[in-house]
């Protein structure tokens, strides 16, 4: 085909949401989880959360990806949105939600993770986290920091 001298058509951004949650302990800590082995970041330590499924609203997947991860049910109402994060991710751009939460029902099980820890914000700076997650952390550290 002749090159008619056109820019060539912006592609479209290829956005992806993720809901993801910061459950905030009585002393300030924040649940982590770690990726397990054979996955994409596997052995990351990050946010539990996940994509949104058809049909679902934000709010609705994160609650689904809470009981599915870690076993334990969270209503709509305890979901406060915290900040996001915005990052490339291969062809895919990531828009990263964090919502945090102060009640839930039942004891987090690492019921897909390899591994959970309740860590305060200060030492997340000590593991290996998924890039676009480091902006989260610092809203953390304010928050916790602030708010106890
Ligand atoms: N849940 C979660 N995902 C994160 C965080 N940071 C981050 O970059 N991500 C990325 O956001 C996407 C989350 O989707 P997911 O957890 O459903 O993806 P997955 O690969 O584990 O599951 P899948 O098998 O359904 O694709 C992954 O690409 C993950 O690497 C985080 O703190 N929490």
């Amino acid at each position: 085909m002749a090159d008619d001298g056109a820019a060539p058509a912006a592609m479209p951004l290829r956005l992806m949401p993720v809901v993801a949650a910061a459950l905030i302990d009585g002393e300030g800590r924040v649940l982590l989880q770690r990726r397990p082995p054979g996955k994409q970041m596997a052995d990351l330590w990050e946010f539990p959360g996940g994509k949104i499924e058809p049909g679902e609203t934000l709010e609705g997947a994160l609650v689904r990806e809470l009981a599915e991860e870690l076993g334990i049910a969270v209503d709509a109402g305890a979901l406060t949105p915290l900040t996001f994060a915005s990052a490339g991710l291969g062809e895919r751009h990531l828009l990263l939600l964090l919502y945090t939460i102060r009640d839930w029902r039942g004891t987090p099980r690492a019921l897909e993770a390899s591994a959970l820890a309740w860590v305060r914000p200060a030492a997340m700076r000590a593991l290996a986290m998924p890039p676009a997650d480091l902006p989260l952390v610092a809203m953390l550290e304010r928050l916790l920091q602030i708010g106890g």
